[in-house]
């Protein structure tokens, strides 16, 4: 007996998302967002629980069926370390992160930005994202945390990894509520960069603070 032929399987494209389809990724995970957010924090009707199951399965097909895409680390390459961020200028390490992209459907969406020496950025934790009734769940306010603090890094263009990520949690974290998170470098020994950041309401109350050791990798290990 024979196997039957095997489909043969997508390419794999390691390109960046084109600049051009961008816009349409952001506004599907947007969308996403929107409908995760909200299956967590309404009353469904059951059919209407079927009918999402139905055609989320249905279109998760058709996306399957895609060529598979890979972040090529030559993107990470060229995108952080060659460029200063503007004052202002809006972040994003890549479009896909689960803490700052704007294209990742399951994402926190935060949105940060460069103040002087600091990272800045604002955040709002939908309803998904609850752990304790009312409070955002610990790690992803830990997550919000690393993240913003990958982008301190950006300032001096050192790429290095989260060896240590230590947070103190103050306050409960509200959900579905605007909050303000910061990042700065407090000092550095070699290739072991120490930084610290918080997340604050928007009126300025202290939430959480942070702190870590981020582990500098010298250019050519970047492979
Ligand atoms: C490379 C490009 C990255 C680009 C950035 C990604 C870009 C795109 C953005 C994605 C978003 C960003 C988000 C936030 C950034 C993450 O989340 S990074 C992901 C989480 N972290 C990781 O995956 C890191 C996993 N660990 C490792 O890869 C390795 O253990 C490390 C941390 C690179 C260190 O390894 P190593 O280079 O061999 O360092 P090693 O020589 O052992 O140690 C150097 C020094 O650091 C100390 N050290 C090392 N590890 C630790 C530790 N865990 N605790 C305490 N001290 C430590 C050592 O004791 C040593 O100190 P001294 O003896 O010099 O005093």
């Amino acid at each position: 007996m024979t196997n039957p032929p095997s489909e043969p399987p997508p390419p794999t494209v390691d390109e960046p998302i084109a600049a051009d389809t961008l816009p349409v990724r952001i506004a599907a995970a947007e969308a996403m967002r929107r409908l995760n957010h909200a299956m967590v924090a309404h009353e469904t009707d059951p059919e209407l629980l079927q009918r999402i199951a139905r055609e989320a399965n249905a279109t998760a097909a058709i996306v399957e069926a895609g060529a598979r895409r890979q972040r090529p680390i030559r993107q990470m390459k060229t995108q952080l370390w060659q460029t200063t961020p503007e004052e202002g200028q809006r972040l994003a390490h890549f479009e896909e992160c689960m803490v700052s992209g704007r294209a990742n459907p399951m994402g926190i969406a935060m949105q940060p930005r460069r103040q002087g020496d600091r990272i800045v950025a604002d955040v709002n934790f939908g309803a998904a994202f609850e752990g304790a009734p009312k409070r955002a769940h610990g790690g992803a306010v830990a997550a919000v945390m690393d993240d913003i603090m990958g982008y301190v890094l950006l300032l001096t263009a050192t790429p290095a990894f989260t060896g240590r990520l230590s947070i103190s949690y103050r306050a409960p974290t509200p959900v579905q509520t605007d909050l303000v998170a910061s990042a700065w470098m407090d000092r550095r020994d070699g290739r072991k960069v120490f930084l610290v950041g918080d997340l604050r309401t928007a009126e300025g109350d202290l939430i959480a603070e942070a702190d870590a050791l981020f582990v500098a990798i010298p250019r050519e290990r970047l492979t």
